[in-house]
């Protein structure tokens, strides 16, 4: 019988064996891990638990909270506050950084999380997910410098961990830390996440696009000329029949897209012309684009790679275009041609 590596130990193969995190980046990967088992627990109980619906409030995007929503954030803040690998984090759900008590030990990493993702699929019993990215404190004054707003303020590529939780038929990780992407799947009975895939690729090619059709009459031209030719199927000039899906949780989807390739899209539309996208960059865009990329596949804004953002401030959308390599490039060409 092989034996089943957990996402501890992979973790400390990663410090110790190949040299690729410190062990304090480790040890905040794993209190998020269990932060997430503790959602995934939320998340299962459903109607039994007094978990769904509306929280009654609005996030600093203005949109409406859902129970569960309030829960992950604050699971995720109470499992990582005290740890002592943070000096502060930030959260969709909150409008401004939540900087570590200085009641608790102090750390070099600033967290950033969509804490659940897909909030329209909670009450219906479709995947969701936290999403969760990490970068060091820039050092511009040393550990004793207090932590602001601004120190966030850094590329994807500057990334230095990223990954989600999905919580849908099965509860599982996908982590990257610059060296491909690995995934996890949570044995509930163990109560660990067990590495079930390594070194996932996407194809670079794929006959499946996700994007949300309704929005189709407010696209702008590059975006409808890729979905038209896609509709056109093989009379038209890509030759080929493609699939739809569009799950309306960028996890799943994404996911879906991991484990076996295809187009995600959320492009900037002309509903609100002055906004740049709907997804958020640093908690959402960046973390996926990172783990899209590790896994060979591409992720741009349609004009620039995604990870080369450079972030104007915390809660900054974007147009999102990830996935499998040759259809990133085809639509980012037509953006730029
Ligand atoms: O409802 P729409 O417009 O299809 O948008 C769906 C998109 O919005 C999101 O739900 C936004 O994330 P939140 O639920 O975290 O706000 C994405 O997960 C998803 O891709
Ligand atoms: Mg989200
Ligand atoms: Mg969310």
């Amino acid at each position: 019988m092989t034996q089943s590596i957990s996402l501890t130990r992979y973790l400390v193969e990663q410090q110790r064996v190949h040299g690729r995190i410190p062990p304090e980046l480790r040890l905040l990967i794993e209190v998020v891990a269990r932060a997430c088992k503790r959602i995934s627990i939320s998340v299962n109980q459903g109607a039994l638990g007094d978990v769904l619906g509306a929280a009654g409030t609005d996030n600093v995007q203005g949109e409406a909270q859902k129970k569960l929503d309030v829960i992950a954030n604050e699971v995720l803040i109470e499992a990582n506050e005290w740890g002592g690998h943070l000096a502060a984090m930030a959260s969709e759900e909150m409008e401004g950084i939540y900087v570590v008590p200085n009641r608790y030990p102090q750390g070099e990493y600033l967290l950033l999380f969509d804490p659940l993702d897909g909030s329209s699929n909670i009450e219906v019993n479709v995947s969701i997910g936290t999403i969760f990215s990490v970068l060091r404190k820039p050092e511009n004054g040393g550990a004793e410098t207090a932590v602001e707003e601004q120190d966030f303020l850094q590329c994807g590529s500057r990334q230095v961990a990223a990954g989600y939780c999905i919580y849908g038929p099965q509860t599982t990780m996908v982590l990257t830390v610059g060296d491909g992407v690995a995934m996890f799947t949570l044995d509930r009975e163990q109560g660990s996440f067990v590495l079930t895939q390594e070194n996932i690729r996407i194809p670079a090619d794929t006959k499946e696009f996700a994007i949300n059709m309704s929005n189709l009459r407010h696209w702008d031209a590059p975006v409808r000329r890729y979905i038209d030719e896609c509709l056109a199927g093989r009379d038209g000039p890509r030759g080929k029949d493609f699939n739809m899906r569009w799950v309306a949780s960028m996890v799943a989807d994404v996911h879906r897209i991991l484990m076996r390739g295809g187009i995600f899209m959320y492009p900037w539309d002309k509903r609100e012309p002055e906004k740049p996208g709907k997804l958020r960059l640093m908690y959402e865009a960046n973390p996926m684009g990172w783990l899209v990329e590790q896994a060979g596949g591409a992720a741009t804004d349609g004009r620039r790679r995604i990870l080369d953002i450079q972030p104007g401030k915390l809660h900054e959308r974007v147009s999102v275009i990830l996935g499998s390599r040759n259809e990133v490039d085809r639509v980012t060409s037509y953006h730029t041609k």
